[in-house]
């Protein structure tokens, strides 16, 4: 009797269970076995291809596996279905589209960290804040914090001059500790002094957090509630407090300094801060804190979201891109000297660059990180989750699929770029541009969820590299084909990059 009773009372859920079940797969299921990739199982999805693979050998993994099937395969991460593509083609049917804007799934692991700020968030509270965000990157703007660049790379050539005695060394963190320098006072108004210490926890943390967010990635079958008592969710716990508390520090020193020094907007470091120096001008932050004193546009959770989102943003991208660029042209001496000559051309006996229009006539050190980018994308892979059912070549793909786009993978794809390991900045020249896909090179992503910052990186990427090259001769350790990488959020070399500088 008691088992009749459970039997009826069950029945709805089971003819429930049963609709769903037939409704997933004739809407998802039946579009997405059609594509090439391997077969799915309960749980792990596809992604046991990836179970034992140590992680830097992960990307390549991943990159070749696409191509041998045509560059487009289908996948599952646990249950959520993909796609994973390495064609411009396809890029642009997602990324030229404003329907698409929504992150995909996996951006998920980033929530606790950088909430929903602008890399993150979707729909009605992205738009609102990259029209508020957007200003503070105007072109006048960038050219007042040619100031702060040139400031710090002058701080970075003293402390590598100290390096340049014909030892190797790890240039990595040096770099790590400049564009932090460079982020903290241009975008937020504080001095942090990373390049004055040696290890710095928020760079330590933001390492951490992204391995971790790499290895949930991986194993998408491990759920939140299980996740936080392993014992990566407690170091991501432990690395968030890290996080957090930094950034906080940043925003209330900043409130500090606006409260006190309203009416006094000069341009001078004011040292009675506790011990970070603070510069009164309209920066990014100001621009936030404004819109929530004023208007209420935002409120403190949606300021330390942004504020987290460009620091991590606003740094670890450009030291990837510098960083893997000093190793290519540690390992191609006639290109480092081309662009020296170039260099020195235009800076006649300057040290460094100090101006916009210096930088614009860097023609050939701007193909220099073009390629650089090319080969090695800070970036390496985004995705997005799809609005709308979209065709992409024979394929019908249901709207809810997570599609993956693979920068790395499709920046190396020979359809559009010849010899694609070769390094080769001509490849950027005008005349061999013609005719190749618009949507082949991307290392800032394209469309309505574009980089805001690349004006911003190239102009930091130019000026640093150009003072570098102009001072010294470097020489990689390594070979870049040989290094080990980790795809965990940004493209990192495992090991930094160990070179030898020499002083010209
Ligand atoms: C070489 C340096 C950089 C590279 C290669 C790079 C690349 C990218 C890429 C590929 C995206 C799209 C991400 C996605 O769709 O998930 C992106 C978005 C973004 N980037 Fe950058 N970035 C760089 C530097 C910067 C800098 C310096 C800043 C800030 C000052 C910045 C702030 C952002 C923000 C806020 C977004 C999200 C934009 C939105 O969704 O509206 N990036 N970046």
């Amino acid at each position: 009797m008691v088992s009749l009773y459970l039997i009826v009372l069950s029945l709805p859920f089971i003819v429930w269970y049963l609709i769903s079940y037939l409704k997933w797969r004739k809407n998802t299921y039946d579009y997405m076995v059609i594509i090439p990739g391997v077969p799915r199982y309960p749980i792990v999805g596809t992604y046991y291809y990836f179970l034992w693979c140590p992680k830097e050998d992960v990307l390549d993994m991943f990159i070749a596996f696409i191509k041998s099937h045509g560059n487009f395969i289908h996948g599952w991460n646990g249950s959520i279905p993909e796609i994973h593509t390495q064609k411009a083609e396809h890029f642009e049917i997602i990324l030229n589209n404003s329907v698409h804007i929504t992150k995909g799934r996996s951006y998920n692991h980033l929530h606790p960290w950088l909430g929903r700020g602008l890399l993150t968030s979707t729909g009605q509270k992205w738009f609102q804040h990259r029209k508020l965000i957007t200003p503070t990157f105007h072109f006048k703007i960038l050219e007042n914090f040619m100031v702060t660049i040139v400031e710090k790379t002058q701080t970075l050539l003293k402390i590598l001059d100290g390096r340049a005695d014909g030892q190797v060394f790890n240039i990595y963190t040096y770099i790590t500790h400049c564009t932090l320098d460079v982020i903290c006072e241009t975008a937020m108004g504080v001095n942090v002094n990373a390049m004055s210490g040696k290890d710095n926890d928020y760079v330590k943390a933001i390492y951490n957090i992204s391995d971790i967010v790499l290895w949930r990635f991986m194993h998408p079958y491990i759920p939140d509630y299980i996740f936080k008592y392993l014992p990566q969710g407690r170091k991501y716990e432990r690395d968030l407090r890290v996080l957090h508390g930094f950034t906080e520090k940043v925003i209330a020193d900043r409130k500090k300094a606006l409260k006190t020094k309203i009416l006094t907007p000069q341009d001078e470091p004011d040292n009675g801060n506790e011990s970070w120096g603070i510069k009164k001008r309209l920066s990014f932050l100001d621009l936030l804190l404004e819109a929530c004193d004023n208007n209420k546009i935002l409120s403190d959770t949606d300021i330390r979201e942004e504020v987290d989102t460009f620091m991590f943003e606003g740094h670890d991208t450009v030291t990837a891109a510098m960083s893997w660029n000093l190793l290519l042209l540690g390992n191609h001496q006639d290109i480092q000297e081309k662009a020296y000559e170039e260099i020195k051309a235009v800076l006649q006996n300057k040290p460094t660059p100090t101006t916009i229009s210096e930088l614009n006539e860097l023609k050939y050190l701007e193909r220099v990180i073009k390629e650089s980018l090319r080969l090695f994308p800070s970036v390496p892979f985004i995705s997005r989750q799809l609005e709308q059912e979209i065709q992409i070549d024979e394929y019908k793909i249901p709207s809810d699929v997570q599609a993956v786009l693979h920068i790395y993978g499709m920046h190396r794809n020979p359809d559009y770029y010849p010899e694609p390991e070769k390094f080769d900045p001509d490849r950027f020249l005008p005349e061999n541009c013609v005719g190749r896909h618009p949507y082949a090179y991307i290392p800032f992503s394209a469309g309505p969820r574009n980089c805001i910052g690349q004006k911003f990186a190239m102009h930091e990427e130019k000026t640093i590299l150009a003072s570098i090259i102009n001072r010294y001769k470097i020489v990689s350790v390594h070979r870049a084909e040989d290094v080990k990488k980790i795809p965990d959020l940004i493209l990192r070399p495992v090991n930094g990059v160990s070179v030898v500088l020499e002083r010209r």
